[in-house]
């Protein structure tokens, strides 16, 4: 295993990812940032110096659980102090297991502005994968929007609220066409045909392909909003891999990736290499107002800029819930994968709701919606600052008796900051409940992540969660994943043991979501996590500490 030392600065730049001039935050100069590339057990030496002129950072390494270095997880207000514009701070951490992985901002509305890249991990020297192919390839998709990530916020948190709507362009490897279509002339809408010359920052990504090969296509969605679902006209895929874990493998014609999971599939190149197809990714339950996103699979020796004769894949409808509800079901752990414990030690159940909160809208977690404090939890927890953060625990329940099917008879919530402190080696399972939103007969998708672990997805269902639906829990074969979505009106039950001390956020995925509220965050642990840097908590109450200790 290598110590892996890299650089980073990160500035913001005027870029074009759909074709229109706007500005990313880029990392190294580059957007999407630079993709990192380790093999398991390594470990990554990153020094990150924010050139950002007014405005703090931090970086969530998506999926790498932080076993021994929480205060390494890059979340603000949680595992470290923002790094000040002009400071550089020292990610050190371990990636230890093969998988794909992504790293994003996780501060404000920093991953909408385009802060993320792809962190992919190899098996470890002389190991082999459990699956065999000829080349690979890796797509990170996400979503963009032409007003800035900062006016968004201002939109976000106005009364009323002004929603952000659906995203301009969806971009594979942050390449989109707003301003014309590849396929235009495939589709009925007014769209211009893209005459791209294939330099432009927005020209699609091309996957060079020999014929009659098996490729690995490594995908991951850091999108802010967007379901996807992602297809290769005329080639089917094989599932293998799902957030770092490997599944028992499945073959489709497309897969539903929602924001915060990542994929390996496998697809063998058994058409006509006299053509290109598409790969193409198109917006899932929530009604579409954005073109699909494009990329070229380019038969060698074809030319690149011949366009697939084909029409582009075919997708399902975006409020087909049966269709992704039976995606989600086929991903089961591969046999010898890490099993659940069979019982557990606590239920909590985290009901979602769509609030007010003196006439602001909110997301709200068994009616709190999370407002995060000024001095980051794990250091305030580690050494036992008063007043840091809201003393009394959050729920474990909704309110009693609330009706998912309908909007909330009060739709009012309140603001908090209190953690979950979950038993140390303990088993946890989390119902996510969904619900109606305020309006009626809306209920939405919600990608809910996990930091610091994997869970097992142990059962999906329909409205309220009782008791009872426990007896069918998938105890046997459920996925290990780091993210998992709930449907409209439905639950999905998790399990995880929290055996990795630290202070962990818990969220929907969907950017703004989270940052009207829609988190929670357990705590485990924390007296015996090690070796906090001074720059992960010198700032607020843990501020204060190092000036009066004389640390500092
Ligand atoms: O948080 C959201 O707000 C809007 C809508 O509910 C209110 O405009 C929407 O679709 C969300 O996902």
């Amino acid at each position: 295993a290598k110590v892996r030392h890299l650089k980073w600065e990160v500035e913001y730049m005027h870029w074009s990812p759909d074709g229109q001039e706007g500005v990313v935050i880029a990392i190294n100069g580059q957007f999407p940032g630079p993709t990192i590339r380790a093999r398991a057990g390594d470990t990554l030496h990153l020094q990150l110096t924010n050139k950002l002129h007014t405005e703090g950072v931090v970086i969530h390494w998506h999926g790498i659980r932080q076993i021994g270095t929480p205060w390494a997880d890059g979340t603000a207000s949680i595992s470290q102090c923002a790094i000040n514009p002009g400071e550089t701070f020292l990610y050190r951490f371990k990636v230890d297991r093969a998988g794909t992985y992504f790293y994003h901002g996780h501060y404000g509305m920093q991953r909408s502005a385009g802060l993320y890249g792809s962190l992919i991990v190899d098996v470890a020297e002389g190991e082999k994968e459990k699956f065999e192919y000829d080349g690979e390839f890796n797509i990170l998709l996400s979503d963009w929007w032409h007003k800035g990530s900062h006016e968004q916020e201002v939109d976000l948190s106005s009364k009323p609220m002004r929603w952000i709507g659906e995203p301009q362009s969806l971009l594979v490897n942050g390449r989109g066409q707003f301003n014309c279509s590849m396929a235009a002339h495939f589709s009925n809408s007014s769209a211009v045909q893209c005459k791209l010359r294939g330099s432009e920052q927005y020209a699609p990504y091309i996957l060079k392909v020999h014929p009659n090969k098996t490729y690995r296509l490594r995908i991951a969605s850091s999108t802010a909003l967007a379901s996807l679902n992602l297809a290769i006209g005329n080639h089917k895929m094989r599932v293998v891999e799902a957030d770092g874990n490997y599944v028992k493998p499945f073959t489709v014609d497309n897969i539903d990736i929602y924001s915060g999971d990542s994929y390996s599939v496998l697809f063998r190149t058994d058409q006509s290499s006299s053509q290109n197809y598409w790969l193409s990714a198109t917006v899932r339950g929530r009604e579409p107002h954005t073109p699909p996103a494009f990329a070229i699979l380019n038969y060698l020796p074809t030319s690149a800029s011949i366009l697939p004769i084909s029409p582009p894949p075919p997708s399902p409808r975006w409020d087909d819930y049966a269709y992704s509800k039976a995606f989600s079901n086929k991903i089961r752990a591969l046999p010898g994968s890490p099993k659940p414990p069979q019982t557990h030690n606590r239920r909590i159940v985290l009901l979602n709701t769509q609030t007010y909160i003196n006439g602001y809208t909110k997301w709200s977690i068994n009616n709190v919606s999370l407002s995060l404090p000024s001095t980051p939890y794990l250091g305030s927890i580690k050494y036992g600052v008063g007043n840091a953060f809201d003393a009394r625990s959050p729920p474990d329940r909704g309110p009693p008796g609330y009706d998912v099917m309908r909007p909330a008879p009060n739709p009012n919530s309140t603001y908090g900051s209190g953690v979950y402190m979950l038993k140390f080696n303990s088993t946890v399972d989390v119902i996510l409940q969904n619900a109606n939103a305020l309006k009626e007969n809306v209920s939405e998708i919600h990608p809910w992540h996990l930091h610091g672990h994997d869970f097992w997805v142990v059962g999906y269902g329909e409205g309220e969660f009782r008791e009872r639906d426990a007896a069918r829990f998938n105890l046997r074969d459920p996925p290990f994943r780091n993210t998992a979505v709930i449907y409209p009106y439905g639950w999905t039950a998790v399990r995880f043991v929290a055996d990795n001390p630290g202070v962990w956020a818990f969220h929907c995925h969907i950017e703004p979501h989270l940052h009207l509220g829609m988190g929670v965050v357990f705590a485990e642990g924390v007296d015996l996590v090690q070796g906090l840097p001074n720059a992960a908590i010198a700032c607020g109450l843990t501020g204060e500490m190092l000036i009066k200790n004389g640390t500092h």
